[in-house]
């Protein structure tokens, strides 16, 4: 793991401590009394076998054992694996508590995030990367909470506890096993850098095959079309034996681990064995010998106790893998800036006023996509008032989306500022912006889903006489009765195909539900035929009554609208015109 990756990761689990700590506590709790509990089987098993069988075999040796005792051992043993049995229960079940908890949390964060951010964040990430992190990066997260943060907690302290037990009965196997422990902790640092960075790259192919994947699905047609699909097909199976190969050598990784650990306890029952002089005995190069003795229920007890002494380290070796992969999302959150989430409650406690009227007033404003690039805008001043229609004029490539993009919140200015109803949106959330205005651009998203889904969108707590009157105003009840089952079909990915203009006025009917009092239009009649995009100005004509509307268009028909221009690009001057 890079030094980076320790720095993230570090920062990371400070923030996540103490919910996802706390979390982890019942399942510490219960890991501990399974602990005890495998302590006191391992006890009734030695005794069993020490005083009972051996005093069976031997009676000189343990001539006081009896029927009751032996059924007594036996019945303790029965009732502590009922008890082990229910531990592991609950602690799996607090694990599993643990890390739905913390999922639903850091989605909620990393979602938040990606709305604030919108869609600027396209721009730097790919957006399989982005349902990547949202779906499976935190979906892994469990073991993370699950695993990790119990093991990283206790592999010190269930070891100490089974050593205290067999230091009491035999100290010498108890030096033994801590000899034998220490060195797991080296092993496990010398494969745990490796397995960090086989799961990191893993990580890296994995979310590159998706992005290759999302991509080639995106551009089906023009693959067809261009008969590139050999050639698709030969890099997408290249992409997915590169991640092959990868999970392959996190496997390799995690068996070494896995070895070091059996190596470890292996060496410690042979020691035990072999120094317990009473127990073993080897006469020269014959097959050793049996010789029990009264110390024997000690000896047995310590050997029933190793698997349980390594049984944490493997717990944490297991789990390394766990906190790879927190390394892993805790970057990509880092790159979505949701590394430190908003503590929970935050955003219900804020009061949510409607916003009735919009004012919007831009002072100079200058805006440039690149460090050093050209000044896309250059300190353009203007005001729109409701009911006024601005419209943002100039050539392909003069600034307009860019100007529109400003309004949304989705960029910021280099210099100058924007102001809804006099205050900065440079000081509001993103949420905030989005609650003043409703936006309209060349090709609205519709999500798979019906109709209504996709109308109710804008306003899931919206009436069905709202519904209807949004469904006449945008004019949707046109070619309602065109679709097979009405508001019920089934639109977007994989449903029922609609027009340009279709598509455009389920776009208007939800900026009527959302009734918001500022109106972003982005050439919302480019790709449309005179006919239709008639029929929809008439939708907008409607829509813009008592709002401010800040249009772009190169169509002369949506021009006539604008009760005042802007003009941008080279012969513009920045000022607004009425
Ligand atoms: N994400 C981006 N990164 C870098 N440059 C960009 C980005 N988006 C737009 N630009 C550049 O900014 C300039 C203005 O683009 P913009 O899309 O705002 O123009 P426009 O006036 O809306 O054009 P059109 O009328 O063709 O839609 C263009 O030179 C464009 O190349």
């Amino acid at each position: 793991m890079s030094g980076v990756d320790k720095k993230l990761v570090r920062a990371w689990v400070r923030q996540q401590a103490g919910p996802a700590k706390r979390a982890a506590l019942p399942v510490v709790i219960s890991g501990a009394l399974g602990t005890l509990i495998g302590i006191g089987q391992a006890w009734c098993l030695a005794a069993i076998i020490g005083n009972v069988l051996v005093a069976r075999i031997f009676p000189d040796l343990a001539p006081q054992a009896t029927t009751h005792t032996a059924i007594g051992l036996i019945a303790a043993f029965a009732a502590l694996s009922v008890l082990r049995a229910l531990s592991i229960c609950v602690q799996e079940l607090f694990a599993a508590r643990a890390g739905i908890v913390a999922r639903a949390r850091l989605r909620r964060s990393v979602l938040d995030s990606v709305i604030d951010i919108g869609p600027a964040l396209l721009r730097r990430q790919h957006s399989a990367e982005i349902a990547s992190l949202l779906v499976d990066r935190i979906e892994v997260l469990d073991g993370y909470f699950a695993r990790w943060l119990p093991a990283s907690m206790t592999w010190m302290v269930f070891p100490a506890l089974v050593l205290i037990a067999v230091f009491v009965v035999d100290p010498r196997a108890a030096l033994i096993l801590a000899i034998c422990g220490a060195l797991v902790p080296v092993s496990q640092a010398v494969f745990g850098i490796g397995a960090a960075l086989a799961s990191r790259n893993q990580f890296l192919a994995m979310v590159r095959l998706q992005a290759r994947f999302l991509d080639r699905i995106r551009g089906v047609a023009t693959i067809v079309l261009a008969n590139a699909t050999d050639r698709e097909a030969e890099a997408l199976s290249r992409s997915a034996d590169d991640l092959r190969r990868r999970t392959m050598k996190i496997l390799r990784v995690a068996f070494l681990s896995s070895a070091a650990i059996d190596i470890a306890m292996v060496a410690a029952i042979i020691l035990i064995v072999l120094t317990q002089g009473h127990f073993v005995h080897l006469n020269g190069l014959a097959a050793p010998s049996i010789h029990p003795s009264p110390h024997l229920t000690g000896t047995v007890f310590a050997l029933f106790l190793v698997p349980e002494f390594f049984a944490p380290f493997r717990g944490l070796a297991l789990a390394y893998q766990d906190r790879a992969h927190a390394a892993g999302a805790a970057e990509a959150m880092e790159g979505l800036n949701s590394g430190l989430a908003a503590p929970e409650g935050e955003i219900a406690q804020e009061r949510e006023t409607p916003v009735l009227v919009v004012n919007v007033r831009a002072e100079n404003l200058s805006y440039r996509w690149k460090d050093h690039g050209p000044l896309i805008l250059d300190g353009i001043d203007f005001a729109v008032a409701p009911d006024d229609i601005l419209l943002l004029d100039g050539p392909s490539g003069a600034g307009k989306s860019t100007l529109i993009e400003l309004l949304l919140g989705f960029i910021q200015p280099v210099s100058g500022r924007i102001l809804f109803n006099d205050q900065d949106i440079a000081t509001m959330r993103g949420r905030d912006i989005a609650r003043h205005l409703a936006w309209i651009g060349q090709k609205p998203v519709l999500f798979a889903g019906t109709l209504r889904d996709n109308l109710i969108f804008a306003r899931p707590d919206a009436t069905e006489d709202e519904l209807q009157r949004a469904i006449e105003a945008a004019a949707i009840d046109s070619f309602l009765p065109l679709l097979p089952d009405g508001l019920e079909t089934a639109i977007g990915e994989g449903g029922f195909g609609l027009s340009g203009g279709q598509a455009q006025r389920i776009a208007i009917a939800r900026a009527y539900l959302k009734d918001a009092p500022l109106l972003l239009l982005d050439e919302p009649t480019a790709h449309l035929d005179p006919q239709t995009e008639h029929e929809i100005i008439a939708s907008l004509r409607s829509l813009s009554q008592g709002r401010t509307v800040i249009l772009s268009s190169h169509s002369k028909t949506m021009k006539a609208l604008a009760t005042m221009s802007l003009s941008l690009g080279s012969d513009g001057d920045g000022e607004a015109r009425t």
